[in-house]
């Protein structure tokens, strides 16, 4: 069956790369006082403003009447002691907006030179993603930067686009400026476009040139001398500790891939790793669907397999969050019943 989502998915793939050009420029000069703290104690920049307000001017062209789940609002930036902030927003979202058109993108797209917006529609732009989410109907979700501490870092963030129709994950789009074309090559080239369409497989092309080289995505099949774990650099996010006594009972020996975003699932999906596997760390966090979406269909579709601990379906249809959760493992297949077999031995042994 042919690809029902064609446009959806070009549109897609052309508001995650301006986002991508756009974040790129942010972190290669991020300014000091370009960002902000969240209620959550979380840090969000002016990149992560701008990339929402970006995608979402895009998708509004071509579907107006889909919802968005995006992870930021325009509140903090509405003020006036944030002026400077908003400004610099405004101007990043218009500078991308307004860049000339590139093979395929179509001016309809709210796009090109002539597409200057106003502060106000940008603003309203990055709140259209306030959509409360649900079980049915179409809708997108957008994490505009996703690792935003390690694009504070200096290290890997990806800019993360999901359609979903019914809660159920059709197109994911994620781009990855700084993680390797060739994990092989770690010091070679940077900048990837992760596409997986739901049927349709998943592949991997360059950020720059979509034409180079696309690697359509398979994981390998399970082998105890390159199994290893991906899992966030920060522990705040996911337990370090019970994620090392998961590896002893795997009688792992590598040591665990720490990568900070969705880049995770990306790099499970071209081979780089064994599991991603995300632990709850106890202080009651529930997992937002923007961190997620877009990464377990490209496991899926990769041939992998994505649950949360206990072997649950991830569940995009109960609003902002993926509700009562517990953790996430993706793997393939084989790989992915000997993490959760290993997870079940160390809760059993645990609880003695
Ligand atoms: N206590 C917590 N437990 C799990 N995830 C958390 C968390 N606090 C924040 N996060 C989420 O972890 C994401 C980053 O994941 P990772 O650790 O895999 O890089 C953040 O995305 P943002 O950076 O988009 O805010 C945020 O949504
Ligand atoms: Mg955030
Ligand atoms: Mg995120
Ligand atoms: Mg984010």
């Amino acid at each position: 069956m042919s690809n029902p989502y064609i446009l959806e998915k070009r549109v897609a793939i052309a508001a995650v790369l301006r986002a991508c050009s756009l974040t790129s420029a942010v972190f290669n000069n991020l300014v000091k006082g370009e960002k902000l703290t969240k209620d959550d104690k979380s840090p969000v920049t002016v990149g992560d403003f701008a990339a929402q307000a970006v995608v979402n001017t895009i998708l509004a062209h071509s579907f107006p009447d889909d919802p968005i789940v995006g992870e930021e609002d325009s509140a903090e930036l509405r003020g006036e002691s944030n002026s400077n902030i908003r400004d610099r927003v405004v101007g990043l979202a218009n500078d991308s907006l307004t860049a000339k058109l590139i093979e395929g993108e179509q001016p309809a797209w709210g796009i090109g030179p002539s597409a200057s917006h106003s502060a106000d529609d940008l603003l309203d732009a990055i709140d259209r993603g306030n959509y409360g989410g649900g079980r049915t109907g179409r809708m997108w979700t957008l994490d505009p930067i996703d690792g935003t501490k390690g694009f504070l870092r200096g290290e890997q963030y990806a800019v993360c686009l999901a359609f979903l129709v019914d809660s159920k994950v059709q197109i994911g789009v994620m781009g990855c400026p700084n993680l390797p074309i060739d994990a092989a090559n770690p010091d070679g080239r940077r900048g990837c476009l992760f596409v997986a369409v739901r049927g349709h497989g998943a592949e991997q092309c360059s950020l720059s040139n979509l034409h180079e080289h696309p690697i359509p995505l398979r994981i390998p099949p399970y082998s105890p001398s390159t199994f290893n774990l991906l899992e966030s650099v920060e522990s705040a996010h996911s337990s370090h500790g019970f994620n090392e006594r998961v590896s002893t009972a795997l009688g792992i020996t590598r040591q665990p891939t720490r990568m900070d975003s969705q880049a995770k699932y990306c790099a499970l999906a071209r081979g780089d790793g064994g599991v991603y596997l995300r632990t709850p760390t106890g202080v009651g966090y529930v997992e937002k669907i923007w961190d997620h979406a877009s990464g377990s269909l490209l496991v899926e579709e990769a041939g992998g397999v994505i649950t949360d601990m206990r072997g649950e379906p991830l569940d995009f249809g109960l609003g902002r969050t993926l509700g009562e959760n517990f953790g996430v493992v993706a793997a393939g297949k084989e790989g992915h019943a000997k993490v959760i077999a290993a997870i079940k031995k160390v809760k059993e042994e645990a609880s003695k």
